[in-house]
């Protein structure tokens, strides 16, 4: 048991620079993850597998030989008979709500307006090829980061959707995500982890394909590598360690929001979770509570709640008036946000910035992680304020279209030579005047 006692701040107390601090994460301190990740990566564009297999060794203690690195047929088939069926059913209603979220989000594949008669301007979405899903395995199993992240990639028309992971101390890889990444329609699932996965995928090895993207959550080895490489590999949105800001206005019971503030604090000590409240007595009363919940959990995930909710990077913070939380919960852009209200809609119009926004006690941080639908990988690290969740856009390009007809080109011309002409451009400018000239010609 440890002593720690749970932060609470008071926000009109705090002076500017300890505002800023309590809005930085584990995330935007990267420096040290940054430099040491770079030798793991250059190791791996020179030597390949070898040095996924040494790397496996030396951060995973698993003893794998280079024929081990893909994922065989009978470790699919192994794995699903590990698994419990019950779990298999659980993990193909996730697959069914994600599956048929992201399908309502498909836009038309080619959209026309015509803009002027003979005009025609829209978008066609087109997927990307490939795809290297990161599926995280240091401090747990991420089963359910295999479906948020493949599947939304397969409704969108990816051709080649891969996992990347690391193997567990026996070489294997954890069984459920076996059977979710078969779930997902997923076939080659390599074991590799950390900065040296996402080197693997970004390069290619004899094993392992070079991917056009790589998505999916993780450590910040992870998300140092994905930063280092985002010249060669497009690296998605970031999504490093998990978030969660839970506002109440204590409409809801202390339990809940203390159960509820275990919940992304217990990913690991880097996480950061807080929870937002205009009333003191309320704040001390959730604090009060929390050692009970911390013993109801393993001790491993219980000191990295207390880690979390005692430190710098969560806790609790006290706002004099609602203005002043939302202006703080929209300063966060948190990953997850949870309105533990009864009456949560009334408050959605203060909120701008959030990964999602979870409406009521009903709408629960738990069930939005593992089986809602939207994907659980969100904007972290702030990146909320301009980015969205992973959605099938993530793996979708749009290309704009566009069709001009003959009788129309006579007016888009004239004007596109006087800014040709302005701009100095005299090769455009000759084209459309050469190109109208000949139209001209053609209609009289
Ligand atoms: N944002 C999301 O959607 C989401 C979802 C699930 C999990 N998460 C987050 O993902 C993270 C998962 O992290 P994790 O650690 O469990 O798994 P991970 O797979 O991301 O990281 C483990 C890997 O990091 C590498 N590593 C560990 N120590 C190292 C060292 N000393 N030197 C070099 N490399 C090293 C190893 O390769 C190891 O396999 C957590 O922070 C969790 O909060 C986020
Ligand atoms: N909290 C993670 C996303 O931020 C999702 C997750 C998976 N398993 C447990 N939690
Ligand atoms: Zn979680």
């Amino acid at each position: 048991m440890s002593d720690k006692t749970v932060s609470i701040y008071n926000l009109s107390d705090l002076d500017e620079g300890q505002r800023a601090a309590l809005l930085r994460r584990t995330e935007n301190e990267l420096s040290q993850f940054s430099e040491l990740v770079v030798p793991i990566i250059e190791d791996v564009r020179v030597r390949g597998d070898a040095a996924l297999v040494e790397f496996a060794r030396k951060f995973d203690r698993a003893a794998i030989s280079l024929s081990q690195i893909a994922v065989k047929r009978e470790e699919f088939d192994a794995a699903k008979r590990l698994v419990d069926p019950a779990l298999i059913e659980t993990l193909q209603f996730a697959a069914h709500n994600i599956r048929h979220f992201h399908e309502r989000q498909l836009p038309e594949g080619l959209a026309l307006h015509e803009t002027h008669p003979g005009v025609l301007v829209g978008d066609r979405w087109t997927s990307i090829d490939s795809v290297a899903c990161y599926v995280p395995r240091g401090k747990g199993s991420f089963p359910s980061s295999v479906l948020m992240t493949a599947l939304p990639a397969k409704v969108a028309g990816v051709s080649e959707v891969i996992v990347i992971t690391p193997p567990g101390p026996d070489g294997t890889v954890d069984p459920a995500t076996l059977v979710a990444a078969e779930i997902a329609g997923v076939s080659k699932v390599f074991k590799c982890g950390g900065a040296q996965g996402i080197a693997a995928v970004a390069y290619g090895t004899e094993t392992v394909p070079h991917c056009e993207k790589v998505v999916g959550p993780g450590s910040p080895w992870v998300v140092a590598a994905k930063k280092q490489l985002s010249s060669i590999i497009d690296p998605g949105s970031p999504a490093g360690p998990s978030e969660l800001i839970i506002f109440s206005d204590g409409s809801v019971s202390a339990d809940l929001v203390a159960l509820d503030l275990c919940v992304e604090s217990e990913h690991g000590p880097d996480s950061s979770v807080f929870f937002v409240t205009t009333s003191r007595s309320f704040a001390e009363e959730v604090a009060a509570l929390l050692p009970k919940y911390w013993q109801k959990m393993p001790e491993g995930r219980a000191d990295f709640s207390r880690t979390v909710l005692s430190g710098t990077k969560g806790g609790i913070v006290v706002a004099d008036d609602l203005s002043s939380a939302f202006a703080f919960i929209n300063d966060y852009a948190a990953e997850h946000l949870a309105l533990l209200v009864e009456n949560a809609w009334q408050y959605l119009p203060q909120i701008r910035n959030a990964g999602e926004i979870l409406l009521g006690p009903y709408s629960a941080i738990a069930v939005a992680n593992f089986v809602l639908g939207p994907s659980h990988v969100l904007p972290t690290g702030g990146a909320a304020k301009t980015t969205s969740p992973l959605s099938v856009f993530d793996f979708m390009k749009r290309t704009s279209i566009a069709s001009v007809s003959k009788n129309a080109y006579v007016l888009f011309a004239h004007h596109a030579e006087s800014l040709a002409r302005y701009e100095g451009f005299a090769g455009h400018a000759n084209s459309v005047s050469a190109m109208r000239d000949e139209a001209y010609g053609a209609r009289e």
